[in-house]
């Protein structure tokens, strides 16, 4: 009987499928019951939980199993306008109408549209630390990293000014110019720093952006996993001029084996990156949209509103857990982020110049796994003392049990308390 605390707890259904009949049964939770596996003799699996069923057969099956419009199944694609007209209302520019792509996963996303704008040699506007997948898929461009600084606000206005004074609103309308045509950001409780850009910075940026006329790419796959109650307000929703694309992803709040993400935007970009996705994968898999549309529609807006709720409050109390162990065994070793949301704690370690060794020979030997920072930066060979943290499935047990070598370590820094001194080999 295999019982998964975690995934009871994130998943909200289960898949019943059952090879000798000609038929998918989905079962959904209302939100937060435990779910028992049965590992049944036959090839099929048998879920067994609260809450309602739901039995894909006939058309439904056929239409779930066939080809689907690039753009996504109209009646999942419709019920994300309306979350995204509910959270995201465009401000006063009724005329700006935003479509929807949905793309298998935001990573696919990121992807189409760095494909559909950028071209080998560009220059791109980035914070840093960023997001190794979007790293990653730009990388191929050899693009000209503008890396603007971050605090514990996001992304810095004024080092934002400073970068792009290089250049003049004219340049834009030159095409020999090496201008930035986007920039890249995450608003919400950013991967891997945990910091939200704070929201009296959002309007400065996009006036930027407007000023040298670029596009922002906001990439908000934890906008749901925000620790405060309330939203702040997106960069969609106080763009009055058409040049925001943004991506929101259901890794983080339904399940990201189904790899379903979304562009919203104006219907002129979202149209040109949907052709991105028509001639690499077509659509996202339309059996992953069936299932996330069955659950979605009996949900509604406001149920799924009220799913992703509690899956902010679990990852809340998993932070809470890992500033303690924090506090509790890195104290004088570390310094570290309080994170907005999302689940990554970013740590800078005193001591040491570059914890690339020290994560991926001595940390890894103790089955401890952390990413290095300087897989977060454009110049990935340049050491960093910073190391990324994940609180996402990592029990509360085991984040309070310290590596035995560690421990020796740390006592031992404690007597020669120099400061300088303490080293943060914990794994030595
Ligand atoms: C800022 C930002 N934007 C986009 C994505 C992609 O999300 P998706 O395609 O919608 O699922 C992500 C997912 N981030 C990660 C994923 C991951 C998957 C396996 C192993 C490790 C992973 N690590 O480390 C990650 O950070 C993200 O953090």
């Amino acid at each position: 009987m295999l019982t998964s605390p975690i995934s009871s707890v994130l998943l909200p259904f289960w898949l019943d499928v059952s090879n000798h009949a000609n038929a998918i049964r989905l079962h959904c939770r209302p939100v937060y019951l435990t779910c028992t596996a049965a590992r049944s003799r036959s090839s099929s699996f048998t879920w067994s939980s609260g809450g309602g069923t739901f039995e894909l057969t006939g058309a439904a099956l056929n239409k779930a199993l066939q080809y689907a419009p690039t753009n996504g199944m109209p009646e999942l694609t419709k019920w994300l306008s309306a979350l995204q007209k509910k959270m995201h209302a465009p401000s006063g520019n009724e005329s700006l109408s935003h479509d929807i792509l949905i793309t298998p996963g935001s990573q696919d996303g990121l992807c189409k549209i760095f494909e559909m704008i950028l071209n080998p040699g560009d220059s791109i506007v980035l914070e840093e630390p960023s997001y190794p997948g979007t790293l990653a898929g730009l990388r191929p461009f050899d693009l000209k990293y503008i890396s603007v600084e971050t605090d514990g606000g996001g992304m810095r206005v004024d080092s934002l000014e400073r970068a792009m004074s290089k250049w003049s609103p004219a340049d834009a309308l030159n095409p020999a110019s090496d201008i930035p045509k986007l920039i890249y950001l995450q608003p919400s409780s950013s991967n891997p720093t945990g910091v939200a850009i704070a929201p009296e910075r959002r309007l400065p940026i996009l006036q930027i952006a407007k000023k040298y006329d670029m596009l922002v790419i906001e990439d908000d796959p934890y906008y749901y996993l925000n620790f405060a109650k309330e939203f702040p307000r997106s960069f969609l929703s106080l763009d009055n001029d058409g040049r925001v694309l943004r991506l929101d992803s259901f890794s983080k709040v339904l399940s990201s084996g189904l790899r379903l993400g979304f562009v919203t935007g104006p219907k002129p970009l979202v149209d040109r990156v949907a052709l991105h996705l028509q001639v690499s994968s077509m659509h996202c898999s339309s059996l992953s949209q069936t299932l996330a549309f069955q659950l979605l529609n009996q949900w509604g807006v406001d149920g799924f509103l009220a799913h992703a709720r509690g899956v902010a409050d679990f990852y809340r109390s998993q932070c809470e857990h890992m500033l303690a162990a924090a506090n509790k065994h890195l104290k004088g070793l570390a310094d570290w982020n309080v994170p907005t949301g999302g689940m990554f704690l970013w740590l800078k370690a005193r001591g040491i110049a570059d914890t690339f060794g020290l994560i991926s020979e001595k940390a890894l030997a103790k089955q401890v796994v952390l990413v290095p920072g300087n897989a977060f930066y454009a110049d990935d060979a340049a050491p960093s003392p910073f190391l990324r943290a994940s609180f996402s499935s990592v029990s509360p047990a085991q984040m309070d049990e310290p590596a035995p070598a560690f421990v020796a370590r740390r006592d031992s820094a404690v007597t020669t308390r120099g400061g300088a001194g303490a080293k943060l080999n914990a794994f030595d």
